[in-house]
């Protein structure tokens, strides 16, 4: 295990460094050929409102913020149903996650943030697929 004292990478425990965070994943995720069209066309986003959900989702899954109350698994399945989610959507989702992460954050909360990432979404991979 890495534990250098000399990380100038951030750990994931504040809102700036999570909303920062989110922006970065969102980049690559809508960049992605893969991904990015289930986002602009498929579910055809706002992302003036769907990113500050998205930073409420993990501000609440990180540092207990109680803004996100939505139903998470619902929105995925009706989207599931428009645009059938692959195993291989789950795995390159939870691969731009997991990078964006390791480029850039490092720490309790950075590690807590993968593990939460990968079973969230093989429960949401196992319950809809
Ligand atoms: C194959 C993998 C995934 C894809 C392609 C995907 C795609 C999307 C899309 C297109 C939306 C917008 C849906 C809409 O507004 O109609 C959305 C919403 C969201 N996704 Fe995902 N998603 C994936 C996995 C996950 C996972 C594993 C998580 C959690 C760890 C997650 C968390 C969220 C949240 C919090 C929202 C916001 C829902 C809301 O409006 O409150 N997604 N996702």
């Amino acid at each position: 295990m890495n534990v250098s004292r000399h990380s100038d990478k951030p750990d994931l425990d504040s809102r700036a460094h999570i909303e920062s965070f989110v922006d970065r994943f969102y980049q690559r995720l809508l960049a992605d050929p893969q991904l990015g069209p289930i986002f602009t066309e498929v579910a055809a986003v706002d992302l003036a409102v769907h990113l500050p959900r998205i930073k409420d989702y993990w501000c609440k899954l990180l540092l207990g913020e109680q803004g996100y109350r939505r139903h998470t698994m619902e929105i995925h399945r009706r989207l599931h149903r428009r645009r059938p989610l692959q195993p291989e959507d789950f795995e390159r989702w939870l691969a731009t996650f997991t990078a964006t992460v390791d480029d850039y954050y490092q720490g309790q909360r950075a590690e807590r943030a993968k593990h939460l990432a990968r079973s969230i979404a093989a429960n949401m991979q196992q319950s809809l697929c």
